[in-house]
This record gives C-alpha cells, structure tokens and sequence, in this order.
C-alpha cells in the first residue's frame, strides 16, 4: 500500500496586490461577494456590494492602505510570509502559505503541495477564534477544490485556537514584554467584529446564543463555533495568566460595516469614553488577528490612536500582533511536528487551560 505524505497549507486573509483603487476594487469584490462575508442572497449581494459599496469603498480603503503600505508590500502579506519562513523551517513537512482572497491562491497552495507530492493536507487557518466570515469560508472553498480539481488529496483542518494553553502563553507573554516599562491604566482587547446575526447563524443549538451577558460563559456545544464566547475566552484566560484586575481590562469590537447590528461594545465608542473615565494611558491588543494588518495599523495604532487623545488620553499602546515572534513560531511549528506525527491535531500536550 502507497504510504500517504503530509504537508501543511497556512491560510490568512490576504490583501490587495497594491494600495491604489484600481487593486483595491477587485480584492473588495472577492472579499465582499464571499457569501460567508455578505451571507444575503446573491442578487441581493451584488447590488449590496457592486451598486453600492465598490462605487465609493476602494478610494477610502485605497487611502488607508497607503498609509500602512510598507516597501515591500502589504504588512498583513509581508508578515504572514516572515512567520511561514520561520514555520517551514523547523516543520518536519511541507509548509505552504495561501490567502483566502487574492494572492497566494488556496488553488495555487494546493496545487504546490500536491505537486511535491503530499496526499494528506493539513489546512490552517490563521484565526484564532472561529467565524463563517474568516475560518469557514477557507475550509469550504478548500473543499471545494480538493472536490473539483485535487481529488486525490485529503484535507483536515486545524479548528480554532482561541483556547490552547500554548497559543494563550505566547499572547499573555508578548502583552507582557510590550507593556514592560508602560504604566497603563487599562488594557483593551479589540477583536475584529461580525454581524450578530453570524452568530446566530453558527449556533448548532440554534437556541443558545442571546447575545446577553450569560450564553457566552454558560457551557454549551454551541460554543465550538460561537466567535463571540471564544474571543471572551481568550481574553479571560490571557487576564488570568497575566493576573490583571477586572477593572484593568475590557473587550470591544472594531471594524463594524454600516447596517446590521454588529457586536458589540464597540472599540471605537469604547476608546473615546475612557478618557473621561479617568483612563489616561491606554493599551490596545488585537488577539483576532494573527498578523498586523490594515485593521491594526491604521484603524488602532492610528485612528483609534488619535481620537483617545483627541478626547482626553495621554498616552496610547498598540501591542503588535504575534507576527512572527520566535516562540509563536515555533509553537506553530510544533502543532505541525505533533499532527505530522500522530494525525492528530492538538495532542494532550496543549490542552485546554483550566480556570
Ligand atoms: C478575524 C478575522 C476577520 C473576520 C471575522 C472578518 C469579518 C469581516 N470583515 C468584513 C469587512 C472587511 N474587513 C476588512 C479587512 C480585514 N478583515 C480582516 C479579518 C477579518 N474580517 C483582516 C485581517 C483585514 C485586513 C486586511 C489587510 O489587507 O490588511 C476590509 C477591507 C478594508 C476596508 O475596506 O476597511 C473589509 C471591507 C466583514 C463585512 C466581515 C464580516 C461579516
Ligand atoms: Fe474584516
Ligand atoms: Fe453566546
């Protein structure tokens, strides 16, 4: 019997191939026309999307973009690129890097990885929390392909991380080095936000998620794909290790579209409050994110930024995301190692944190 050969398919979000409108467009298009992203129907999606949105979006977004480009390229590419470099070499299989919209294509990454000749595929998706805006949407377009033009690869998907012992270690002991020397009064944890209704959506109980401040602490399956009870679970277990004060810390959501209700509270109501309320050194960390990106550099470290102060703050921290950070790096790396040699994903050595 043939033995099967495994290798590994990083995926991020991915970013347009310049910060100009004419790049920015296409990549808007791909990312918003995702019925995962924009889960309406189609024709509804398109008038959503191409009628409105893409006739004023790529120009704002354009400028924004420009404002974090870095020469060689997009942080959010650049970044993911550095990290896979440092994956790859201490991985014991094939590692390959992909992005959910543009490029390095999920096809191109399956197709390298079948052509050096791996049959079991590990699919990674960058995120530590779940969501059928970012996790789902990769697992499914992979399927996809696998489906349709790889059928002699076998896919598995590593789940969503928010809650590993060893991903929770590397986030508190990075906040820790960047706030070494900063006396701030409050730290938040800002994680991209969703629609509400996603949430709903992702409820297998389809009872369970109320979005009132009981569901998300209170045990139920729904949780394995509730983004909103895995990002309050990070931020409890990276507040515990770090031993920070309940009135130390709170959690807010950023990157709202206009239209449904998103969740919340929200990052940026959140942030100018604080000043009045006696917060005058803030420190902001991102833990949806894997990698910085246009959603950190611009909408934290610069808008969010300069609104504090325009509101009374003194001193602002955007903490980096793990990027490639040795220790993460390696973390990554061992996961690969430990499936490559048990087909198992998560072995008993990173289990879950206890309270
Ligand atoms: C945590 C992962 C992400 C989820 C969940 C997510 C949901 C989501 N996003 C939009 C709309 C936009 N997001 C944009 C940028 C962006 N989003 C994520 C991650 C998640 N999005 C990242 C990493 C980035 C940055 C990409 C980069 O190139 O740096 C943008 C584009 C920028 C802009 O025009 O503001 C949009 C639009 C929706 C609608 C959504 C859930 C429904
Ligand atoms: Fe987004
Ligand atoms: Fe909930």
């Amino acid at each position: 019997m043939q033995q099967s050969k495994r290798g590994v398919l990083l995926v991020n979000l991915g970013s347009p191939k310049s910060p100009e409108p004419k790049d920015v467009k296409p990549y808007l298009d791909e990312f918003l026309m995702d019925k995962y992203v924009i889960d309406v129907p189609f024709l509804l999606r398109a008038l959503l999307v191409r009628g409105i949105i893409l006739q004023t979006r790529p120009k704002r977004s354009a400028e924004a973009y420009k404002k974090i480009w870095w020469n060689e390229g997009s942080p959010l590419i650049v970044l993911s690129e550095r990290m896979h470099k440092k994956v790859s070499a201490q991985a014991e299989v094939p590692v390959v890097l992909a992005m959910r919209y543009g490029q390095p294509s999920i096809d191109s990454g399956l197709k390298a990885l079948r052509d050096q000749g791996v049959t079991e595929v590990l699919l990674f998706p960058l995120y530590p929390q779940y969501a059928m805006a970012s996790t789902k949407t990769i697992v499914e377009l992979a399927q996809k392909l696998v489906a349709e033009k790889y059928p002699d690869l076998h896919l598995h998907h590593v789940p969503a991380f928010y809650n590993q012992r060893s991903y929770i270690e590397n986030l508190a002991r990075s906040i820790r080095e960047k706030l070494a020397g900063f006396e701030y009064d409050h730290l938040l944890f800002s994680y991209h936000g969703i629609p509400e209704r996603h949430i709903r959506k992702t409820d297998v109980t389809k009872s369970h998620c109320k979005m009132d401040s009981s569901c998300c602490a209170t045990k139920s399956p729904a949780h394995e794909f509730c983004y909103r009870h895995q990002c309050y679970e990070t931020t409890r277990q990276v507040a515990e290790l770090l031993q920070l004060p309940k009135d130390k810390y709170s959690q807010s959501f950023q990157s709202r579209l206009a239209g449904d209700k998103w969740l919340d509270p929200y990052t940026d109501v959140e942030i100018n409050k604080m000043p009045a309320k006696g917060i005058k050194k803030l420190a902001v960390v991102t833990p949806a994110f894997v990698s910085d990106c246009l959603e950190t550099l611009e909408e934290i470290a610069m808008e969010a930024n300069h609104e504090f102060k325009e509101n009374g703050g003194e001193e602002f921290m955007a903490i980096p995301c793990l990027n490639d950070d040795d220790t993460w790096c390696a973390t990554v790396a061992e996961w690969i190692n430990d499936w490559a040699a048990t087909g198992k994903v998560f072995a008993p050595r990173t289990a879950e944190v206890t309270a």
